[in-house]
């Protein structure tokens, strides 16, 4: 799918080069009135984080001096990570009394006494409890950088009411990908469950041991270290593939096509492994305006109505700062949605659908379904034959519901996005201009702050 006039060709990714971020992905774009082909990272999206780049028909140029900087740089990004100390450092550090445990952020590891002077002038975080040291998540900051982990942290009440849905569905062992905060509840809160840990972000080889975190690229499926993907896969063996979940929660820039080839190998190999038929159950955290292409690629998905509240996100939580409709990111399953109970006081039951519903989405019998998709009550258009937002007036001209204050005839042009040319959402939807916005904000607020 395009974006931006570019384009991912999904294949397996075997014989494309390295980055240190794992193997490359193959895009397309134009060039000059025809499409060209170049491996880049799969998961910074921003020259600054990885500038890996190559034409695919230049591949066979590649000069042994480059190769050789690259696999250099590969081996830069692996140095000082040894998960086993690190492991028996963390033990260390939990017999001491908390007001001896330190952490320092700006080497991404806990202050030793014999090394005490090496962090001088850094920015160390004292005091650790028991409890911070089990929620990492709550005390490292956030890496904000839009373009590569994006990492906005579920609020308490959407970790419990996930962890819930997991418990309701008699699920036993979770696969968090890039979900720290699920993987932080379980561990702590529920004894019958087992949790493992998926993520980019190599801080939390600090706060869980190689049996619960794996340093692991989900846009290309990559393990780090070979000793992940071991104990991946012994993971995958433990649970005889039943009672098990995956829940990811990706960056919102991310490409949607790559991560759902990595969710069906997974998914595959889930169920060869254990020899089973039935599908391992993936939770997708998405915005509901992803909905199309998310269904491109995973077409047996489903949205759910649950709203996801994030904690340091101002326009995806509850109170005075939050958007009217509330939270834009929904979750997409591949379970049945009709299993799927939400919570009650803010969720309804529609006895038409048999599933669970927002407060202000209504069952429409035309539609023969419950149609909100953005959090408002849609209306039914009988010219249109379907449920529009309420703000959108049917225009005879263009023989279809849309803003009332739109060009008509323009409407052919705008069934594709007006800034980056995908079908399926408007430039109002667009995540590259939603972006754009998001960072311009973000600089507005830091130079206020
Ligand atoms: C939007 S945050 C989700 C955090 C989640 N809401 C929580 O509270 O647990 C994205 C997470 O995915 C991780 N991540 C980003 N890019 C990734 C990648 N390519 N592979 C694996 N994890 C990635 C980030 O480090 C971060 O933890
Ligand atoms: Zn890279
Ligand atoms: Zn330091
Ligand atoms: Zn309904
Ligand atoms: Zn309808
Ligand atoms: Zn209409
Ligand atoms: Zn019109």
């Amino acid at each position: 799918m395009s974006r931006g006039g570019v384009d991912v060709i999904v294949e397996d990714l075997k014989n494309h080069p390295h980055c240190s971020h794992g193997p490359t992905i193959l895009f397309s774009r134009e060039v000059k009135g025809a499409r060209r082909n170049y491996f880049a990272c799969s998961t910074c999206r921003g020259r600054k984080q990885c500038n890996f780049f190559l034409w695919e028909d230049e591949k066979s140029k590649l000069t042994s001096s480059k190769a050789k900087v690259w696999e250099q740089e590969k081996t830069r990004h692996l140095k000082n990570i040894n998960h086993r100390k690190k492991f028996v450092v963390l033990n260390d550090v939990l017999n001491l009394p908390p007001g001896k445990r330190k952490y320092c952020e700006d080497c991404s590891e806990f202050v030793l006494e014999k090394h005490k002077t090496k962090h001088e002038g850094h920015n160390v975080i004292k005091c650790l409890t028991d409890y911070q040291l089990n929620h990492p998540s709550e005390i490292l900051s956030p890496a904000e950088d839009s373009k590569k982990e994006a990492q906005y942290l579920f609020s308490k009440s959407s970790t419990q009411t996930i962890v819930n849905i997991f418990i309701d569905r008699g699920y036993r062992n979770i696969i968090c990908v890039g979900t720290p905060r699920i993987h932080e509840y379980i561990r702590s809160n529920c004894e019958d469950m087992r949790s493992i840990l998926l993520d980019i972000d190599s801080r939390f080889h600090n706060f869980f041991g190689p049996l619960e975190y794996i340093w692991y690229n989900s846009f290309n499926h990559h393990f780090f270290f070979s000793e992940g993907k071991t104990v991946f896969y012994d993971f995958l063996k433990m649970t005889k593939g039943v009672n098990t979940a995956l829940i990811t929660d990706p960056p919102f820039g991310g490409r949607v096509e790559p991560l759902a080839f990595t969710l069906t190998t997974i998914n595959s190999e889930y169920k060869n492994i254990n020899n089973v038929q039935n599908d391992l159950p993936i939770f997708w955290v998405f915005p509901y305006f992803m909905e199309p292409q998310i269904l491109n690629s995973l077409p047996e998905f489903k949205m759910l109505d649950y709203k996801v509240l994030y904690e340091n996100h101002s326009s995806f939580h509850n109170g005075p700062k939050g958007r009217k409709q509330g939270s834009p990111v929904r979750i997409f399953t591949n379970v049945d949605s009709r299993l799927i109970k939400l919570p009650e006081d803010e969720y309804k039951f529609c006895t038409k659908c048999k599933k669970w519903i927002s407060k202000e989405n209504r069952h429409c019998d035309w539609c023969n379904d419950c149609t909100s998709k953005d959090g408002r009550t849609y209306v039914h258009c009988k010219l249109c034959k379907k449920c529009v937002k309420p703000t959108y007036k049917h225009c005879m001209e263009c023989k279809r519901c849309t803003q009332v204050d739109h060009k008509c005839f323009t409407l052919e042009f705008s069934k594709r996005c007006f800034n980056c040319n995908e079908k399926g959402h408007k430039k109002e939807q667009c995540l590259q201009v939603k972006r754009k916005a998001l960072i311009s904000n973000k600089k507005k607020k830091k130079r206020k702050a």
